[in-house]
């Protein structure tokens, strides 16, 4: 039976509830479906559905093919699984389908491409596997496609969708090359997968019988990436030049076109305020929107825009990241972390300040020069936003996470263990990120070194992040998570300098070494720390005791530790003038790295098991005080 009135749309939204919702959806069953949370009605049928983090979770039951009006359907950010029923094909008007950020799972099924009205798609963030279908081609109104954060594997289809201008599959399995009428997306669109974007790398399908690429592919390849490289760069140019006139000229005009976003602002605020547990993050992104709406209505909206750093291109504003859904990342000294994805499909980390002491004028300072310090071992940062009562940082989302976490989380049964050449390129990535912080003055330094600032991109290289925030905080008397960390003279924790960093980079160095996290060993019954107790096991020729038992199972390295736990030592010596440079350090690791790869080269075929029964002599440096 074909249902078509309000009471068939009931009862599929009944199904709904039964089967996902739980107590989330607070429903009162004997009033109008046209009232409840989350429903919306035109002429007497439900229109559309937004139930975005309302911590609905469980399988879709067949039931949705009921809503035969419905043109947005909204399920994102909960924790939804199993497979998209297939009724949902027969959703004739749907033009707005988000399910990112669920668990579902499967491959992307074929009915979707009856969806002939289809204009945006986001299946981003959630289990789909297979290869990317073909058949989205049949969409001719698709506008948005949102695949990014899957499992998906294959080629990407060569998509002949002329409305198509956003488009993700970033961290997916996919391999080959970029379709031609794809290549104008920007790069970000692409990463995370093994896609062959470098000329001269043979990409699936390209090489011809014997495997290898002829003279005519490679030029080909060659020249069709500096052609693409060179359109790809004058769009950005282009882009970027109409985005800085527009902001110019008509900042404050702009208004979202009813229908073309999935939440108009107040709504997104008042969805969040409700979220259940799920979506713990959401609570205080829509206070910070509410706050901010509040002062900037009071100044009269001058100061609303974005203050973005250097180069960055402008392709948000304050706007987009007051509607983006948002997690928390964690609670810090100087704050709340969010990780926060905009609609466009970017994703960045929002850091919301508390205890800003500094004056506006001192803090746009402040933040500027740190924000203009650009190397690839720091974290991007990309703006900052200031009024009276909220000051908020956005940064590049890493989203492999800190080396607190790989080092700490996950210690039991599944662990993957951190080898060797992991530890000591992160190491190494550390001392060049801080190293070029301290290259810009003697009055710059981080302040805050330690394991949850040392982000870590895909390939698990390290990026320092946080720094120049001490700077702008209240001092910090009571003892608090830093203490592992911070170096003995130091007692007002915005007095820091290059020496304590240093200091701080020393216990980062036997954190990596020891497996033990500094802040641990305060619990310690002695009150012993973490250098005070790696200095008596040297002392006591025990050295190998102090390493993390997860590295001694690696043959021939221990020499290359023993070395940087010397170097680790130097760093944590109690006078500040006997401690060596940031510069100094990152040169000699990266000797260290440079010479323990060398050797392991040419020792390659030999067995050498002489490393663990070698006694070593380590400097234990300066008595404890
Ligand atoms: N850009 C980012 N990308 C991904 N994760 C991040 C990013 N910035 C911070 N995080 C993570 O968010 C969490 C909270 O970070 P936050 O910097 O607020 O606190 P913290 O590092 O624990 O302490 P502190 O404020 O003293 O530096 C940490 O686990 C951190 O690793």
């Amino acid at each position: 039976t074909v249902y078509s009135d309000l009471a068939s749309d009931k009862i599929a939204l009944e199904a709904l509830r039964k089967a996902v919702g739980g107590r989330s959806l607070l429903w009162n069953i004997s009033n109008s479906p046209c009232s409840w949370v989350g429903v919306f009605c035109e002429r007497d049928r439900v229109v559309e559905l937004r139930l975005p983090g309302m911590g609905l979770s469980g399988k879709l039951p067949v039931a949705l093919g009921n809503l035969t009006q419905l043109h947005t359907l909204s399920l994102r950010f909960n924790a939804l699984s199993g497979p998209i029923p297939a009724d949902i094909g027969s959703l004739a008007s749907l033009r707005n389908l988000y399910l990112q950020g669920n668990f579902f799972s499967g491959e992307i099924p074929e009915f979707l491409f009856n969806l002939q009205n289809l204009v945006r798609l986001d299946l981003a963030h959630n289990n789909f596997s297979g290869e990317i279908p073909t058949s989205f081609n049949k969409l001719k109104r698709l506008g948005t496609l949102y695949m990014e954060e899957n499992q998906l594997n294959g080629s990407i289809p060569d998509l002949n969708l002329p409305s198509l201008d956003q488009f993700n599959v970033s961290f997916n399995k996919l391999t080959g090359p970029i379709p031609q009428r794809l290549s104008g997306k920007p790069t970000t669109a692409f990463e995370g997968n093994s896609l062959c974007e470098k000329p001269l790398i043979p990409c699936n399908g390209t090489s011809n019988g014997n495997g290898k690429l002829s003279g005519g592919a490679i030029a080909g390849i060659v020249i069709g990436c500096v052609i693409g490289f060179l359109l790809i760069l004058m769009i950005l140019i282009i882009l970027c030049q109409k985005k800085r006139t527009k902001q110019g000229v008509a900042k404050d005009t702009q208004e979202p076109k009813r229908g073309e976003v999935e939440i108009p602002r107040e709504k997104a605020v008042a969805d969040r305020g409700n979220a259940s547990t799920g979506f713990a993050g959401a609570a205080p992104v829509a206070a910070a929107a509410a706050a901010i709406a509040k002062s900037e209505a009071k100044s009269g909206g001058g100061t609303k825009s974005l203050v973005f750093f250097g180069n960055t291109p402008r392709v948000f504003d304050l706007e987009d990241l007051l509607r983006a859904s948002a997690e928390v990342l964690g609670k810090g000294t100087f704050g709340t972390t969010y990780k926060a994805t905009l609609e466009m499909g970017v994703v960045v980390a929002v850091k919301r300040l508390k205890d800003v002491t500094v004056t506006e004028k001192e803090f746009r300072e402040k933040i500027e020069s740190v924000g203009k310090i650009n190397h690839e071992n720091l974290v991007p940062s990309r703006a900052y936003y200031y009024n009276k009562d909220e000051k908020l940082l956005v940064y590049d989302y890493m989203p492999m996470g800190s080396l607190s976490a790989l080092l700490h989380g996950n210690r039991g049964a599944g662990r993957t263990p951190l080898n060797w050449d992991t530890r000591s390129g992160i190491a190494l990535g550390a001392a060049r990120g801080i190293a070029h912080l301290h290259s810009h003055g003697p009055a710059i330094s981080h302040g805050n070194i330690k394991s949850s600032n040392i982000l870590l991109t895909t390939s698990f290289e390290a990026r320092v992040s946080d720094f120049g925030l001490a700077h702008l905080a209240g001092p910090t008397p009571t003892p608090n998570r830093i203490d592992g960390y911070r170096a003995p003279e130091v007692t007002d924790a915005r007095k820091v300098s290059q020496k304590a960093d240093v200091y701080s980079f020393g216990i980062l160095l036997l954190e990596l070494l020891t497996g033990k996290a500094p802040t641990h060993s305060h619990l310690n019954d002695e009150g012993v720390d973490l250098p005070r107790w790696v200095q008596s096991v040297v002392r006591d020729e025990w050295t190998s005791e102090v390493f993390d038992l997860e590295l001694l199972r690696y043959q021939n390295v221990e020499e290359d530790m023993v070395q940087l736990l010397q170097l680790a030592i130097n760093c944590t010596a109690q006078y500040p003038d006997n401690r060596p440079s940031m510069a100094e350090m990152r040169d000699q690791i990266e000797e260290l790295c440079r010479s323990s790869s060398q050797e392991r080269d040419t020792h390659l075929d030999i067995e050498d098991d002489k490393a663990s029964q070698q006694t070593y002599s380590v400097d234990s440096g300066a008595p404890p005080p």
